[in-house]
């Protein structure tokens, strides 16, 4: 894993969050994108070499709502960069970790992604990020 790719953070109103987010890091979001598939929209900032993910659920399944209407608002998942996702997963496979998606599949900001099951990981969910090159 090379980096923390970025920080996911839960929020009621995606707009009302930005507002927020703007002020506390002095930067506008670079871009706010859909991503339908997992029943989130998205804002990103900026933040030196990483990032920070806004999430806002779209429906009442999607893993942003359920995680609001149980924890609240808040730090919903950390992401790390890996070069080859494929051989990462495997090695977490190998390493005993419960891992959420069998294979890859597309996240926002031109990624490849996948979690990592919370209770294997002290409480985080962990998001594995490969760049689509
Ligand atoms: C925009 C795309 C992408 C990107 O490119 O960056 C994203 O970031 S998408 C982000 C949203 N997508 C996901 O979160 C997908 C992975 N998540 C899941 O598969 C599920 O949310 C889950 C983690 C398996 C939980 O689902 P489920 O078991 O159906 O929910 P429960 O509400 O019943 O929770 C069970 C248990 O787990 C705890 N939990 C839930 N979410 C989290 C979390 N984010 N961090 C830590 N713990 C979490 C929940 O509190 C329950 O605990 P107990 O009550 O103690 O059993
Ligand atoms: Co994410």
């Amino acid at each position: 894993m090379t980096n923390v790719e970025h920080i996911g953070i839960a929020v009621k109103n995606l707009s009302e969050g930005n507002a927020v987010y703007e002020k506390l890091l002095g930067v506008a979001p670079y871009k706010s994108e859909e991503v339908a598939s997992e029943g989130v929209m998205t804002s990103f900032f900026k933040v030196g070499s990483t990032k920070i993910e806004l999430l806002e659920g779209t429906n009442d399944l999607s893993p942003i709502s359920k995680f609001i209407e149980k924890r609240g608002e808040g730090i919903h998942h950390v992401a790390f960069e890996v070069n080859d996702i494929k051989t990462e997963m495997e090695r977490l496979r190998k390493e005993g970790f419960v891992l959420l998606n069998e294979e890859p599949k597309k996240g926002a900001d031109n990624k490849l992604v996948c979690f990592v099951h919370p209770k294997g990981t002290n409480g985080v969910l962990v998001e594995l990020c490969q760049e689509i090159r």
